[in-house]
């Protein structure tokens, strides 16, 4: 390998070396030439050449560069300019942005908490800050390229560096700009104030199913219970029965025709709607729960029945009358015992409760449950994630809080921590509803004023009865005397009815009604109020 190496190096100095001689032989030729054809001396010839070879090379190099030049300027031309379009978009707004004067709270605030980078800034002229009666009213334009959404996600860090807690701030979303937020930081913690419950007039004419307060006074609820159902856990004494209350105050007023299954697990906290009730139960056996599950469930299958031939028949789906079914303290009906008989029907329970929830979708059945224990056993999660609203007074913990709201409640847009409520401001709740939470306080209604839309409410139904029916005599008599239970041999002769024996008396009564179910009280066998009005509802 090295001495071929070594070969062609010897080559090539050799061929090099008599190149070198032949250009000195032709040079040496010219200059003699020239010398013959000018007459000059052997130096000026050999520097008048040199002279005229320099001159001749400038000559050619200026021309390349000319030629260069020319070729060369008209794309640059057009790239410059491009370049400076492009510099003048990306930097117009900074440039102006840096030019505006920043709203130093707002700026620093947001910087800090990491809703607009280091660079940007809150525009002094984009920004009002206004004191409002509740609070501080902070109505402002995030920079371009960030949206409202980008503060939403930080709320609770927002609230930090204005020095409250996330539960002062409320966020509001503009209709009109993606940009615009409007914040409202409370002067005082949440509901310290309390807001007087609200009018028919109000309630009537709030667009859905108000539940509450928000922190700001205004109704805030449900837009509706259509296809919806409703689970709401809280510590025992928080406010749950009394929200309930409310809510169904609210239904009855503004959302016309409805059938109403109350089911009384603390045996008193749903008495005052009982006169309207289809079914109103008063117990904490499970058997009883499960007995109303599976009557919705029959009555949901038979609309599901119904919607199906619709479909077949090519007819409109039928409209269905809306059912809520209530349940104030659901946890003990999904208890297990210890045989196995026991976790089987357990298990059951679950399960029909599971379906019956699910299909409020198109049976028009809603689901209301409550609950004082909400531990995974308690509310089954299978149960849980039926729920579209979902709402959550004081618990004492985060975990808690996630057993009532969903196990990725934490993780939903500026969520609102349960067990950071005070426990002292009682019916307070965070509702979570379409992927947002709001912090609202449940209404304290008056007795009377309850009462009173009850009475409303159970005399247009009698009104439905067809007047001097039995059936309304009936009712009437008993409304007139104030009773919620009368025995047969009290009704059957203001009925008409003359007959001494007792069993013959009690038949003829019962098919002068109409057929009626019966009640076997303390004084003897009859007719309750709400069973009369149920079966003259049913019937109408
Ligand atoms: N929105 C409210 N405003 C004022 N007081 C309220 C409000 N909600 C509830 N309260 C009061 O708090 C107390 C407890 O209310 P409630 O019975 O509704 O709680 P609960 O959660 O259903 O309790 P439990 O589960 O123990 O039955 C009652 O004295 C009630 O008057």
């Amino acid at each position: 390998m090295g001495r071929k190496k070594n070969a062609q190096v010897s080559d090539d100095l050799a061929g090099q070396t008599a190149g070198a001689i032949g250009v000195l032989a032709i040079a040496f030729g010219a200059l003699a030439a020239i010398k013959d054809k000018l007459g000059l001396s052997w130096p000026a010839t050999v520097l008048l050449t040199a002279g005229a070879l320099v001159a001749l090379g400038y000559g050619a190099w200026r021309l390349r560069t000319f030629v260069q030049q020319r070729w060369a300027r008209e794309p640059q031309a057009a790239q410059a300019a491009k370049q400076e379009t492009a510099v003048s978009l990306l930097e117009g707004p900074e440039t102006e942005a840096e030019r505006a004067p920043a709203h130093p709270e707002l700026t620093a605030a947001l910087t800090t908490a990491g809703v607009i980078g280091r660079e940007q800034v809150i525009r002094a002229d984009e920004a009002t800050v206004t004191d409002m009666p509740t609070g501080t009213l902070y109505d402002f334009l995030v920079p371009k390229g960030r949206t409202y959404e980008d503060v939403e996600k930080r709320l609770g860090t927002v609230a930090g560096m204005f020095g409250v807690t996330r539960l002062h701030l409320t966020m509001e979303r503009s209709r009109d700009n993606e940009r615009r937020v409007k914040l409202l930081k409370l002067h005082e913690p949440p509901f310290t104030t309390p807001f007087p419950a609200p009018t028919r007039q109000e309630i009537e004419t709030f667009a859905g199913v108000p539940l509450g307060h928000d922190v700001t006074g205004q109704l805030h609820g449900v837009p509706t219970f259509d296809k919806a159902s409703l689970l709401v856990a809280g510590m025992t004494q928080m406010g749950k029965t009394t929200l309930i209350n409310g809510l169904i105050t609210c239904l009855l007023i503004a959302y016309g025709e409805f059938d109403l299954y109350l089911l009384d697990g603390k045996f008193c906290g749903l008495t005052r709607f009982e006169p309207i009730a289809t079914r109103y139960e008063s117990s904490d056996d499970p058997a009883v729960f499960w007995d109303m599950v599976r009557e919705l469930n029959g009555l949901s299958d038979s609309r599901y029945g119904q919607i199906k031939e619709a479909i077949r028949d090519r007819k409109p789906v039928p409209k269905f009358r809306p059912v809520f079914f209530i349940v104030d303290e659901a946890a003990d009906f999904f208890a297990s015992g210890g045989t196995n008989e026991e976790r089987d029907q357990a298990k059951q329970i679950a399960n029909d409760t599971r379906q019956l929830v699910s299909k409020s979708l198109e049976s028009g059945i809603s689901t209301v449950l409550m609950t004082q224990r909400p531990s995974v056993n308690a509310i089954p999660v299978e149960v849980r994630d039926q729920f579209l609203y979902r709402m959550c007074l004081y618990v004492a913990s985060q975990g808690t809080a996630k057993v009532a709201l969903g196990d990725t409640y934490f993780e939903t847009i500026a969520p609102i921590n349960p067990a950071l409520l005070d426990p002292d401001i009682k019916g307070q709740a965070v509702l979570f509803a379409n992927g947002r939470s709001t912090l609202i306080r449940g209404f304290n209604f008056e007795d009377k004023f309850i009462w009173d839309v009850v009475d409303e409410k159970s005399t247009k139904l009698l009104e439905k009865i067809p007047e001097e029916t039995p059936l309304r005599q009936a009712i009437e008599l008993m409304r007139s005397k104030g009773v919620d239970f009368m025995t047969t041999p009290d009704m059957a002769p203001a009925l008409g009815i003359l007959e001494d024996d007792p069993v013959k008396r009690g038949k003829k009564l019962n098919e002068l009604l109409g057929g009626p179910r019966t009640y076997k009280g303390s004084q003897g066998r009859g007719y309750r109020l709400e069973d009369l009005l149920a079966f003259a509802r049913a019937d109408s």
